[in-house]
Protein backbone atom coordinates (compact mmCIF):
# COMPACT_ATOMS: atom_id res chain seq x y z
CA UNK A 1 0.00 0.00 0.00
CA UNK A 2 1.60 3.46 -1.38
CA UNK A 3 0.18 6.77 0.33
CA UNK A 4 1.37 10.00 -1.43
CA UNK A 5 4.66 7.95 -2.48
CA UNK A 6 7.35 10.37 -4.41
CA UNK A 7 10.30 10.24 -5.53
CA UNK A 8 13.04 12.81 -6.99
CA UNK A 9 16.64 13.04 -8.49
CA UNK A 10 18.69 15.73 -9.28
CA UNK A 11 18.77 16.31 -12.69
CA UNK A 12 20.94 18.43 -14.57
CA UNK A 13 21.89 21.85 -13.62
CA UNK A 14 18.86 22.67 -11.14
CA UNK A 15 16.38 20.81 -12.65
CA UNK A 16 14.58 18.22 -10.55
CA UNK A 17 13.18 14.87 -12.01
CA UNK A 18 10.15 13.76 -10.72
CA UNK A 19 10.48 10.09 -11.27
CA UNK A 20 7.65 9.06 -9.38
CA UNK A 21 4.81 11.56 -8.23
CA UNK A 22 2.49 11.09 -5.59
CA UNK A 23 1.08 7.29 -5.87
CA UNK A 24 -1.43 6.13 -4.27
CA UNK A 25 -1.73 2.25 -4.53
CA UNK A 26 -3.49 -0.75 -2.79
CA UNK A 27 -2.36 -3.99 -4.02
CA UNK A 28 -4.39 -7.12 -1.97
CA UNK A 29 -2.42 -10.23 -1.14
CA UNK A 30 -2.61 -12.76 -4.35
CA UNK A 31 -2.72 -10.25 -6.92
CA UNK A 32 -1.16 -10.39 -10.53
CA UNK A 33 -0.28 -6.50 -11.24
CA UNK A 34 1.91 -5.12 -14.16
CA UNK A 35 3.16 -1.31 -13.83
CA UNK A 36 2.94 -0.72 -17.53
CA UNK A 37 4.58 2.35 -19.12
CA UNK A 38 6.88 4.10 -21.51
CA UNK A 39 10.91 4.03 -20.33
CA UNK A 40 11.78 6.99 -18.12
CA UNK A 41 8.10 6.07 -16.67
CA UNK A 42 8.75 5.81 -12.91
CA UNK A 43 8.25 1.87 -12.71
CA UNK A 44 11.57 1.03 -11.94
CA UNK A 45 11.80 3.60 -9.35
CA UNK A 46 8.56 2.89 -7.42
CA UNK A 47 9.55 -0.95 -7.26
CA UNK A 48 13.21 -0.12 -6.08
CA UNK A 49 11.18 2.19 -3.34
CA UNK A 50 9.20 -1.04 -2.43
CA UNK A 51 11.87 -2.99 -1.99
CA UNK A 52 13.79 -0.58 0.20
CA UNK A 53 16.45 0.22 -2.34
CA UNK A 54 15.99 3.47 -2.86
CA UNK A 55 13.71 5.81 0.21
CA UNK A 56 11.36 7.90 -0.85
CA UNK A 57 11.49 11.63 -0.78
CA UNK A 58 7.96 11.53 0.57
CA UNK A 59 5.14 9.11 1.27
CA UNK A 60 4.67 6.26 2.95
CA UNK A 61 4.60 2.39 1.76
CA UNK A 62 4.20 -0.61 3.33
CA UNK A 63 4.89 -3.77 1.77
CA UNK A 64 3.70 -7.15 3.27
CA UNK A 65 2.51 -4.94 6.34
CA UNK A 66 6.12 -3.14 7.12
CA UNK A 67 6.83 0.34 6.60
CA UNK A 68 9.39 0.78 3.55
CA UNK A 69 11.24 2.89 5.37
CA UNK A 70 11.23 1.97 9.45
CA UNK A 71 10.87 -1.69 9.00
CA UNK A 72 13.79 -2.57 5.97
CA UNK A 73 14.41 -5.59 7.18
CA UNK A 74 11.23 -6.87 7.33
CA UNK A 75 10.76 -5.94 4.39
CA UNK A 76 13.07 -7.85 2.55
CA UNK A 77 12.47 -10.42 4.55
CA UNK A 78 9.24 -10.93 3.10
CA UNK A 79 9.65 -10.42 -0.63
CA UNK A 80 11.39 -11.82 -3.66
CA UNK A 81 13.01 -9.18 -6.12
CA UNK A 82 14.35 -9.76 -9.42
CA UNK A 83 15.52 -6.68 -11.22
CA UNK A 84 16.98 -6.11 -14.29
CA UNK A 85 20.58 -7.08 -14.30
CA UNK A 86 21.02 -11.04 -13.99
CA UNK A 87 21.63 -11.45 -9.86
CA UNK A 88 23.22 -14.93 -10.65
CA UNK A 89 27.17 -14.83 -10.30
CA UNK A 90 28.78 -16.48 -13.51
CA UNK A 91 31.11 -19.53 -12.85
CA UNK A 92 28.74 -21.03 -10.26
CA UNK A 93 26.12 -24.11 -11.18
CA UNK A 94 22.61 -23.09 -11.27
CA UNK A 95 21.99 -25.36 -8.80
CA UNK A 96 24.73 -23.93 -6.33
CA UNK A 97 23.87 -20.22 -6.91
CA UNK A 98 19.98 -21.28 -5.78
CA UNK A 99 21.96 -22.75 -2.58
CA UNK A 100 23.77 -19.93 -2.20
CA UNK A 101 20.73 -17.99 -2.22
CA UNK A 102 18.84 -19.82 0.03
CA UNK A 103 21.90 -19.98 2.85
CA UNK A 104 22.00 -16.03 2.14
CA UNK A 105 18.23 -15.25 3.12
CA UNK A 106 19.37 -17.64 6.46
CA UNK A 107 18.35 -20.80 5.44
CA UNK A 108 19.83 -24.47 7.09
CA UNK A 109 22.52 -26.35 4.56
CA UNK A 110 19.83 -29.10 4.58
CA UNK A 111 17.06 -26.34 3.74
CA UNK A 112 18.97 -24.53 1.37
CA UNK A 113 19.56 -28.16 -0.87
CA UNK A 114 15.94 -28.66 -0.26
CA UNK A 115 14.49 -25.73 -1.80
CA UNK A 116 16.59 -25.46 -4.51
CA UNK A 117 15.85 -29.16 -5.53
CA UNK A 118 12.15 -28.50 -4.89
CA UNK A 119 12.19 -24.98 -6.79
CA UNK A 120 14.26 -27.07 -9.86
CA UNK A 121 11.46 -29.18 -10.16
CA UNK A 122 8.78 -26.97 -9.85
CA UNK A 123 9.95 -24.31 -12.34
CA UNK A 124 11.45 -27.10 -14.65
CA UNK A 125 15.70 -26.21 -14.33
CA UNK A 126 16.97 -29.37 -14.20
CA UNK A 127 18.59 -28.54 -17.24
CA UNK A 128 19.98 -25.12 -16.17
CA UNK A 129 20.93 -26.25 -12.71
CA UNK A 130 23.64 -28.15 -14.15
CA UNK A 131 25.42 -26.03 -16.03
CA UNK A 132 27.41 -22.95 -15.42
CA UNK A 133 25.20 -19.68 -15.09
CA UNK A 134 27.84 -18.06 -17.64
CA UNK A 135 26.75 -20.68 -19.88
CA UNK A 136 23.39 -20.21 -20.36
CA UNK A 137 20.83 -18.49 -22.69
CA UNK A 138 19.29 -15.05 -21.55
CA UNK A 139 15.84 -17.13 -21.00
CA UNK A 140 17.58 -19.74 -18.85
CA UNK A 141 18.74 -16.84 -17.07
CA UNK A 142 15.93 -15.09 -16.38
CA UNK A 143 14.09 -18.77 -15.01
CA UNK A 144 17.35 -18.84 -13.16
CA UNK A 145 17.05 -15.22 -11.53
CA UNK A 146 13.18 -15.68 -10.58
CA UNK A 147 13.96 -18.68 -9.02
CA UNK A 148 16.43 -16.99 -7.01
CA UNK A 149 13.62 -14.53 -6.00
CA UNK A 150 11.69 -17.38 -4.66
CA UNK A 151 14.46 -19.04 -2.57
CA UNK A 152 12.81 -18.10 0.87
CA UNK A 153 9.17 -18.37 0.11
CA UNK A 154 8.65 -14.73 -0.09
CA UNK A 155 4.60 -13.31 0.45
CA UNK A 156 5.65 -10.65 -2.70
CA UNK A 157 7.93 -11.22 -5.04
CA UNK A 158 8.81 -8.39 -7.57
CA UNK A 159 9.97 -8.59 -10.81
CA UNK A 160 11.62 -6.06 -13.31
CA UNK A 161 10.96 -5.87 -16.55
CA UNK A 162 11.30 -9.94 -16.41
CA UNK A 163 11.59 -10.25 -19.94
CA UNK A 164 12.71 -7.47 -21.93
CA UNK A 165 15.72 -8.81 -23.99
CA UNK A 166 14.31 -12.41 -24.77
CA UNK A 167 12.68 -13.52 -27.70
CA UNK A 168 8.98 -14.18 -28.09
CA UNK A 169 9.47 -17.94 -27.40
CA UNK A 170 11.56 -17.46 -24.04
CA UNK A 171 9.16 -14.61 -23.64
CA UNK A 172 5.98 -16.79 -23.83
CA UNK A 173 7.58 -19.43 -21.49
CA UNK A 174 8.40 -16.96 -18.57
CA UNK A 175 4.98 -15.79 -18.78
CA UNK A 176 3.51 -19.16 -18.61
CA UNK A 177 6.22 -19.54 -15.34
CA UNK A 178 5.05 -16.53 -13.66
CA UNK A 179 1.40 -17.18 -14.62
CA UNK A 180 2.17 -20.39 -12.88
CA UNK A 181 3.66 -19.83 -10.09
CA UNK A 182 1.19 -16.83 -9.11
CA UNK A 183 -1.26 -19.76 -9.34
CA UNK A 184 0.30 -22.55 -7.14
CA UNK A 185 2.32 -20.17 -4.60
CA UNK A 186 -0.80 -17.75 -4.14
CA UNK A 187 1.85 -15.22 -3.64
CA UNK A 188 1.49 -11.90 -4.61
CA UNK A 189 3.60 -10.64 -7.95
CA UNK A 190 4.24 -7.32 -8.87
CA UNK A 191 6.15 -6.92 -12.40
CA UNK A 192 6.80 -4.04 -15.03
CA UNK A 193 6.68 -4.27 -18.29
CA UNK A 194 6.90 -1.41 -21.09
CA UNK A 195 5.29 -4.88 -23.63
CA UNK A 196 1.40 -4.08 -24.15
CA UNK A 197 0.91 -7.96 -24.67
CA UNK A 198 2.84 -8.76 -21.04
CA UNK A 199 0.33 -6.91 -19.62
CA UNK A 200 -2.44 -7.90 -21.76
CA UNK A 201 -2.00 -11.33 -21.11
CA UNK A 202 -0.21 -11.56 -17.86
CA UNK A 203 -1.99 -9.46 -15.13
CA UNK A 204 -5.16 -9.55 -13.38
CA UNK A 205 -4.63 -5.79 -13.02
CA UNK A 206 -3.06 -3.47 -15.12
CA UNK A 207 -1.29 -0.10 -13.39
CA UNK A 208 -0.54 2.27 -16.51
CA UNK A 209 2.18 4.79 -15.40
CA UNK A 210 3.37 7.49 -17.23
CA UNK A 211 5.76 10.82 -16.05
CA UNK A 212 5.39 9.48 -12.70
CA UNK A 213 1.69 9.44 -12.23
CA UNK A 214 -0.86 6.52 -12.43
CA UNK A 215 -2.88 7.57 -15.08
CA UNK A 216 -5.22 4.47 -15.17
CA UNK A 217 -5.39 1.29 -12.66
CA UNK A 218 -7.81 -1.41 -13.64
CA UNK A 219 -8.54 -4.99 -15.56
CA UNK A 220 -6.81 -4.98 -18.82
CA UNK A 221 -10.56 -5.97 -20.32
CA UNK A 222 -11.71 -3.22 -18.69
CA UNK A 223 -9.35 -0.48 -19.44
CA UNK A 224 -10.01 -1.45 -23.18
CA UNK A 225 -13.86 -1.54 -22.99
CA UNK A 226 -14.97 2.09 -23.28
CA UNK A 227 -12.70 1.84 -26.81
CA UNK A 228 -14.09 1.11 -30.08
CA UNK A 229 -13.30 -1.67 -32.79
CA UNK A 230 -11.70 -0.81 -36.02
CA UNK A 231 -13.50 -2.55 -39.07
CA UNK A 232 -11.75 -2.19 -42.94
CA UNK A 233 -14.19 -3.22 -45.32
CA UNK A 234 -12.20 -4.55 -49.13
CA UNK A 235 -15.13 -3.75 -51.91
CA UNK A 236 -14.72 -3.94 -55.74
CA UNK A 237 -14.13 -0.56 -56.28
CA UNK A 238 -14.28 2.83 -54.87
CA UNK A 239 -17.47 3.46 -56.75
CA UNK A 240 -18.96 0.33 -54.36
CA UNK A 241 -17.13 1.75 -51.50
CA UNK A 242 -18.82 4.64 -51.62
CA UNK A 243 -22.25 2.88 -51.79
CA UNK A 244 -21.75 0.87 -48.96
CA UNK A 245 -20.17 3.77 -46.97
CA UNK A 246 -23.98 5.52 -47.47
CA UNK A 247 -25.58 2.44 -46.44
CA UNK A 248 -23.77 1.95 -43.22
CA UNK A 249 -24.30 5.84 -42.35
CA UNK A 250 -27.87 5.25 -42.61
CA UNK A 251 -27.95 1.74 -40.59
CA UNK A 252 -24.47 1.56 -38.72
CA UNK A 253 -25.89 3.38 -35.58
CA UNK A 254 -23.09 5.64 -34.67
CA UNK A 255 -19.79 4.37 -36.22
CA UNK A 256 -17.35 6.59 -37.36
CA UNK A 257 -16.72 6.23 -41.17
CA UNK A 258 -13.81 6.78 -43.45
CA UNK A 259 -13.75 5.72 -47.11
CA UNK A 260 -10.49 5.78 -48.99
CA UNK A 261 -10.72 4.28 -52.58
CA UNK A 262 -12.17 0.84 -52.55
CA UNK A 263 -11.80 0.26 -48.92
CA UNK A 264 -13.62 2.08 -45.88
CA UNK A 265 -12.94 1.97 -41.99
CA UNK A 266 -15.69 2.10 -39.57
CA UNK A 267 -15.06 2.79 -35.77
CA UNK A 268 -17.41 1.78 -33.41
CA UNK A 269 -17.87 0.11 -30.11
CA UNK A 270 -18.51 -3.77 -30.36
CA UNK A 271 -18.68 -3.10 -34.15
CA UNK A 272 -16.40 -7.01 -34.03
CA UNK A 273 -19.79 -8.38 -32.93
CA UNK A 274 -22.07 -7.03 -36.03
CA UNK A 275 -19.65 -7.48 -38.35
CA UNK A 276 -21.32 -10.87 -39.95
CA UNK A 277 -25.07 -8.93 -39.86
CA UNK A 278 -23.29 -6.03 -41.90
CA UNK A 279 -21.71 -8.40 -44.42
CA UNK A 280 -25.42 -9.79 -45.03
CA UNK A 281 -27.07 -6.66 -45.29
CA UNK A 282 -24.39 -5.19 -47.76
CA UNK A 283 -24.64 -8.48 -50.03
CA UNK A 284 -28.26 -7.96 -50.25
CA UNK A 285 -27.77 -3.98 -51.60
CA UNK A 286 -25.46 -5.41 -54.15
CA UNK A 287 -21.83 -4.62 -52.54
CA UNK A 288 -20.04 -8.11 -51.78
CA UNK A 289 -17.24 -7.41 -49.28
CA UNK A 290 -14.07 -8.57 -50.89
CA UNK A 291 -11.60 -8.46 -47.46
CA UNK A 292 -12.13 -7.93 -43.78
CA UNK A 293 -10.08 -6.65 -41.14
CA UNK A 294 -11.02 -6.64 -37.02
CA UNK A 295 -9.31 -4.99 -34.66
CA UNK A 296 -9.92 -4.85 -31.60
CA UNK A 297 -8.77 -2.03 -28.61
CA UNK A 298 -5.45 -3.20 -27.75
CA UNK A 299 -3.66 -1.28 -24.24
CA UNK A 300 -1.90 0.77 -26.80
CA UNK A 301 -5.20 2.44 -27.75
CA UNK A 302 -6.06 2.88 -24.15
CA UNK A 303 -2.62 5.07 -23.29
CA UNK A 304 -3.50 6.82 -26.34
CA UNK A 305 -6.29 7.31 -25.25
CA UNK A 306 -5.45 8.87 -22.25
CA UNK A 307 -2.05 10.33 -22.99
CA UNK A 308 -2.35 11.59 -26.32
CA UNK A 309 0.76 9.14 -27.35
CA UNK A 310 1.15 5.88 -28.26
CA UNK A 311 2.80 3.96 -25.65
CA UNK A 312 4.96 2.02 -28.83
CA UNK A 313 6.42 5.90 -29.55
CA UNK A 314 6.49 7.08 -26.27
CA UNK A 315 9.09 4.10 -25.50
CA UNK A 316 11.03 4.62 -28.55
CA UNK A 317 11.44 7.94 -28.21
CA UNK A 318 12.81 7.57 -24.88
CA UNK A 319 14.85 4.40 -25.47
CA UNK A 320 16.51 7.09 -27.78
CA UNK A 321 17.44 10.36 -25.03
CA UNK A 322 20.73 10.06 -24.13
CA UNK A 323 19.89 12.51 -21.64
CA UNK A 324 17.87 10.68 -19.66
CA UNK A 325 20.71 8.13 -19.40
CA UNK A 326 23.47 10.23 -18.88
CA UNK A 327 21.66 12.28 -16.52
CA UNK A 328 20.61 8.84 -14.59
CA UNK A 329 24.27 7.57 -14.50
CA UNK A 330 25.35 11.05 -12.95
CA UNK A 331 23.32 11.11 -10.28
CA UNK A 332 24.02 7.56 -9.29
CA UNK A 333 27.60 8.01 -9.53
N1 LIG B 1 19.40 7.57 -9.90
C1 LIG B 1 18.76 8.41 -10.69
N2 LIG B 1 19.21 9.67 -10.88
C2 LIG B 1 18.58 10.55 -11.65
N3 LIG B 1 17.44 10.30 -12.32
C3 LIG B 1 16.94 9.06 -12.20
C4 LIG B 1 17.57 8.06 -11.39
N4 LIG B 1 16.81 6.92 -11.46
C5 LIG B 1 15.78 7.21 -12.29
N5 LIG B 1 15.86 8.50 -12.73
C6 LIG B 1 14.93 9.17 -13.64
O1 LIG B 1 13.62 8.97 -13.14
C7 LIG B 1 12.70 8.75 -14.21
C8 LIG B 1 12.00 7.43 -14.00
O2 LIG B 1 12.93 6.38 -14.21
P1 LIG B 1 12.57 4.84 -14.01
O3 LIG B 1 13.82 4.04 -14.22
O4 LIG B 1 11.85 4.67 -12.74
O5 LIG B 1 11.57 4.61 -15.21
P2 LIG B 1 11.01 3.24 -15.80
O6 LIG B 1 9.57 3.47 -16.03
O7 LIG B 1 11.38 2.10 -14.94
O8 LIG B 1 11.78 3.13 -17.16
P3 LIG B 1 12.42 1.82 -17.86
O9 LIG B 1 11.28 1.15 -18.54
O10 LIG B 1 13.38 2.43 -18.83
O11 LIG B 1 13.11 0.99 -16.83
C9 LIG B 1 13.52 8.84 -15.49
O12 LIG B 1 13.41 10.16 -15.98
C10 LIG B 1 14.91 8.55 -15.03
O13 LIG B 1 15.87 9.15 -15.87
Amino acid sequence: MTRGLTRHFNGPGRTTVHAVDDLDLEIGQGELVAFLGPNGAGKTTTLRMLTTLVPPTSGTAHVAGHDVVTAQREVRRSIGYVGQGNGAGLQQLGRDELISQGRAYGLSRRDAHARADELIHDLDLTEVARRKVSTLSGGQRRRLDIAMGLVHLPRVLFLDEPSTGLDPQNRANLQELVRRLHQETGSTVVLTTHYLEEADALAERVVVIDRGRVIADDSASRLKSGLRDLVVLGFDDGDAAARATERMARVGRGATLDQVDDVVSLRSQGAHAEVGELLVDLAGQGLPVRSVEVARPTLDDVFLELTGRSLRDAHEGATTDQDQTDQKDEVAA
